[in-house]
């Protein structure tokens, strides 16, 4: 292992040795099925290499993190009431966060059926379309300035304090636009919350209090914007032939339209929109996770960085 600024180190192999004397009872192999069949391209060797060992750090965290609860209601000798232990995970669009996210919340469900495990993503605080527009900055949605921060950080404030329901507003990649209330994800005192987005690290200038101060766990997925281009236009062609086939879908001109056109587009909207997003405001908050993965082909994470302080 070599410790290099603030963060330990680690290859694949040395990474996949952190599985804890109780890796193999946790988890069966039907486990194993089950995680394959929510994303088919998942590989079973990452999971036992790479998230088993994951899922022990979050679990051990977790465990300090309620430990710390209990000594603070012992201090102030009174109930401090359920808060949640909320993991953030931040990168680029298309590098994997999703997956990431639920892959995690499933391996933590099975290992750990007595807590319950919920995951939002932040694309439901960007602002909804006619609002973008009338602002002219449409072509920058996924940007700063396209997110309600403030709503987001009040939502987190609401679940943090354990308020019993809070809602928290869901996007809809089909129609490109924010859903209406009614559509939201209500969250209900779970023990441990995953929160998914571009933007989960970031510091917006002149904010009081960031996103990540209701973080105790984070996690940046990195990889190689080349490779992460490839990875976008990956799920853009399966797509096209797919979800943007309805007409309902903001894409579906393209889905009936020229193949080679649609790809050129996709490239532009990569290039202008996601790629700078990525060099100006994604990549920059990397260094603030406790812990990347990082990826290399195929999505294989080749080395694993744990934040040293
Ligand atoms: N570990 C993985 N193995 C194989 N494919 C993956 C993996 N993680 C993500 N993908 C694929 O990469 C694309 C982007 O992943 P997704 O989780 O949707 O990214 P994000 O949430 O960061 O936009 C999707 O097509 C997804 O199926
Ligand atoms: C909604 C998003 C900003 C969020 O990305 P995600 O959480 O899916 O990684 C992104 O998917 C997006 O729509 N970007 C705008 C450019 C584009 O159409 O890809």
């Amino acid at each position: 292992m070599a410790v290099t600024r603030n963060y330990y180190e680690f290859d694949r192999e040395q990474w996949a040795s952190l599985h804890g004397p109780t890796k193999r009872a946790e988890i069966t192999d039907a486990d194993l099925q089950s995680v394959k069949a929510f994303n088919d391209k998942i590989s079973l060797a990452d999971v036992r290499e790479i998230y088993w060992p994951l899922r022990r750090l979050v679990y051990l965290y977790f465990k300090n993190f309620r430990q710390k609860r209990q000594i603070l209601a012992h201090f102030l000798d009174t109930d401090v009431g359920p808060s949640p232990f909320i993991i953030g995970i931040a990168g680029s669009v298309a590098v994997g966060k999703s997956t990431t996210a639920r892959l995690l919340d499933l391996l933590l469900q099975r290992a750990y059926p007595k807590l319950t495990v919920q995951t939002v993503t932040t694309d439901g605080f960007l602002y909804p379309n006619a609002i973008l527009t009338k602002r002219g900055i449409l072509d920058r949605k996924g940007f700063p300035e396209s997110y309600d921060m403030g709503k987001l950080l009040e939502v987190l404030d609401a679940i943090k304090a354990g308020n019993p329901d809070v809602l928290v507003p869901a996007y809809d990649h089909q129609t490109y636009d924010v859903l209406p209330d009614s559509q939201g994800i209500h969250v209900r005192q779970p023990d441990i919350l995953i929160v998914e987005g571009i933007n989960v690290l970031q510091l917006p200038s002149n904010a009081q209090i960031y996103v990540s101060d209701f973080f105790d766990f984070s996690i940046y997925v990195d990889a190689n914007p080349a490779l992460v281009e490839e990875w976008y236009l990956d799920r853009f062609g399966l797509l096209l032939d797919t979800a943007f086939t309805d007409p309902n879908n903001y894409y579906y001109q393209y889905a009936i339209g020229n193949r080679q056109a649609a790809f050129a587009m996709a490239r532009r909207v990569w290039r202008d929109v996601n790629l700078k997003n990525l060099k100006e405001f994604i990549e920059p908050t990397r260094s603030r996770a406790d812990l990347v993965l990082h990826k290399t082909a195929h999505h294989r994470i080749d080395e694993v960085d744990l934040r040293k302080y």
